[in-house]
């Protein structure tokens, strides 16, 4: 059960310095108080009825802890947890070889599930709803489908594109489960700890001053708390205060609202040259060179929820917050009301 499995990939992107702050337990997961709230009943029920738990799809921007939640599932629940993702799975075989090798009531983690190729989605349809695999064997007149029995299991599934997933694959999550952008004082906390478990003195200031630069993200926390500390260890005496924080930070190009270079290229963007917008998101794509895919799923879910753009049908434009914070006068509007005087 432990062989490596071609298509169990150990871990997306970050790596080593990420998994080292990872929390292992729900309780030791801080913020997304609905979410853990619930998902603690739906694991404590499903370890009473010694049956699989629902199918779950965790959904939102990079970094909120849709990876860690899934882990912490499958150690809740006292079962294996297997990995993949989307992109990976190729075939309907390389799917059904997983499905077929999971122990009962395992978890097995899908990411970037809407990036799953159409046939393979297929073979997940029956797999989710009835433990069931239609294979197809052999082709032509002379193919024919065996049906094979599945163990019961648990998907979860995580993307940071619910609007790309297909309406039949959404439907088969029991339950759908958006996570928020983090408060300051729940990164304050994560900050503390992260600070804690890398055995690095941090005060109050210092850890509250890397919190709200950190757009709300728990993994950018601990990519800033690590540069902070890089930065104390070779400038300062070691300890993280509120002032090397702010020092470190300023230097790393993270500004006050823990906005970085990409965040603000794109907002001096449309004032520079579309006097605020509206300006579609392929032109902003084309001119700052960034994946429109990147945009919508790093850089605007942010800026949106901090209030500085808005999404209107005819493009993005700017809100007088991102005047101020670009520290530009916005220009003169017709006001609305006066076209109807
Ligand atoms: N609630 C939390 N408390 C403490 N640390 C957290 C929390 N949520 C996430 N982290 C940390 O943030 C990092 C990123 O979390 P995770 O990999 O789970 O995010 P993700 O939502 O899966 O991101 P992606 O969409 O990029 O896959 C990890 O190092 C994790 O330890
Ligand atoms: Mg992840």
């Amino acid at each position: 059960m432990d062989q490596p499995d071609p298509n169990l990939r150990p871990e997306p992107r970050p790596g080593d310095a990420d998994r080292a702050l990872r929390p292992q337990a729900l309780d030791e997961f801080v913020g997304q108080a609905e979410a853990r709230a619930n998902l603690k009943v739906f694991i404590e029920s499903a370890r009473r009825r010694g049956e699989a738990m629902d199918h779950t799809l965790f959904h939102g921007p990079p970094g909120l802890g849709k990876t860690t939640l899934a882990q912490i599932m499958a150690r809740e629940l006292g079962v294996n947890f297997r990995m993949t993702s989307g992109p990976v799975l190729a075939k309907a075989g390389d799917l059904a070889a997983i499905l077929t090798n999971l122990e009962t009531r395992d978890v097995l983690f899908i990411d970037e599930i809407h990036r799953l190729n159409p046939a393979v989605e297929e073979v997940l349809y029956p797999a989710m709803e009835d433990f069931e695999l239609d294979l197809v064997i052999g082709e032509g007149p002379a193919a024919r489908t065996v049906r094979i029995e599945l163990q019961p299991f648990t998907l979860v599934g995580a993307t940071t594109r619910l609007g790309l997933l297909t309406t039949p694959l959404r439907d088969r999550f029991g339950i759908p489960t958006r996570l928020q952008f983090y408060t300051e004082d729940e990164l304050h906390d994560i900050v503390t700890r992260n600070a804690r478990k890398l055995n690095v003195p941090a005060d109050d200031g210092g850890a509250r001053e890397i919190a709200r630069r950190s757009r709300g993200t728990p993994r950018i926390a601990g990519r800033l708390l690590r540069r902070v500390v890089d930065f104390a260890l070779v400038e300062g005496d070691g300890r993280v205060t509120q002032q090397l924080a702010d020092g470190a930070l300023t230097r790393l190009g993270v500004d006050h609202l823990g906005l970085d270079g990409a965040d603000r290229r794109y907002l001096a963007f449309i004032a520079e040259n579309y006097a605020g917008g509206p300006v579609g998101i392929d032109t902003i794509s084309a001119a700052l060179s960034e994946a429109r895919d990147a945009l919508e799923e790093v850089i605007e879910p942010f800026l949106l929820q901090q209030g500085l753009i808005q999404r209107t049908p005819r493009g993005r434009m700017l809100a007088q917050k991102a005047w101020q914070h670009l520290g530009l006068a916005a220009p003169k509007r017709p006001d609305q009301n006066d076209l109807f005087k």
